[in-house]
């Protein structure tokens, strides 16, 4: 996140962070108790390994009670996704077993309407990716409130040219924006969530390549098969 501050702890007890080998890697957050959806991108460097997930974290290092690391049973890409473009980009982890639900661990509800979030909606995110251009990590959430900005606008030849979908959305991204390793983290608007950060341009606070994020409605019939077919 750039340009935000440090989140109140566990005020966003559905965030969760997809880890390899202890190191965060991409964002996510609890859509039921067994289920955390995230960005199918985030996959692409792990070369087959699984992700373990933390839930009811706020610090990425240090001791908190109600800090607990999951395993992954299984983890299912939307099958539209790839890596030539952010088409479908999102990501279903199962994990072991259903999360112990708490203060600091908690599902969010997603958008089921599919209906677009009207353009000057101030929306949030959050996440453990880059607060720096030099790439600096941060061991603490952070967030950033972003304004919505219409799809004629992102579609713009000079912003995202023609390659936003209506499955798709986009925040302003001047100054305040996400950035590597907030991928898969929620937009929240109004308390719902409403999109995923997806990597679209790979860059970060230049207001020339806005925030994109997979709007959540349009895949509710995909997510809820999933569940329902894994579910037992
Ligand atoms: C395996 C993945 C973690 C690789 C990856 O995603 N790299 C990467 C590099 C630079 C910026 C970003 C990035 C993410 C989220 C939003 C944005 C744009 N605001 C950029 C993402």
């Amino acid at each position: 996140i750039l340009g935000g501050s440090e989140a109140k702890p566990h005020l966003k007890p559905y965030m969760a962070s997809l880890q390899l080998d202890g190191q965060h890697v991409c964002g996510g957050f609890l859509i039921a108790e067994q289920w955390v959806l995230s960005a199918a991108h985030c996959t692409e460097e792990t070369d087959g390994k699984v992700f373990q997930v933390l839930l009811g974290a706020h610090s990425l290092t240090e001791p908190e009670p109600h800090k607990r690391l999951y395993r992954v049973r299984a983890q299912i890409p939307h099958p539209g996704s790839n890596i030539h473009n952010n088409k479908d980009d999102l990501l279903l982890l199962q994990l072991e077993e259903k999360a112990e639900l708490n203060e600091h661990v908690r599902v969010l509800p997603f958008q089921r309407e599919d209906r677009d979030v009207a353009a000057d909606t101030v929306c949030e995110v959050a996440g453990w990716g880059t607060i720096s251009h030099s790439g600096r990590r941060p061991n603490v959430l952070y967030q950033v409130e972003r304004p919505v900005i219409s799809r004629d606008v992102c579609n713009h030849r000079t912003r995202h040219d023609h390659t936003i979908t209506e499955k798709m959305m986009c925040t302003d991204s001047r100054r305040k924006d996400t950035c590597k390793g907030d991928s898969g983290g929620p937009l929240v608007c109004n308390g719902v969530a409403e999109g995923v950060v997806t990597a679209g341009s790979r860059v970060c606070g230049n207001y020339k390549k806005p925030a994109i994020y997979t709007r959540i409605a349009p895949y509710m019939a995909w997510i809820d098969s999933v569940m329902a077919s894994a579910a037992g």
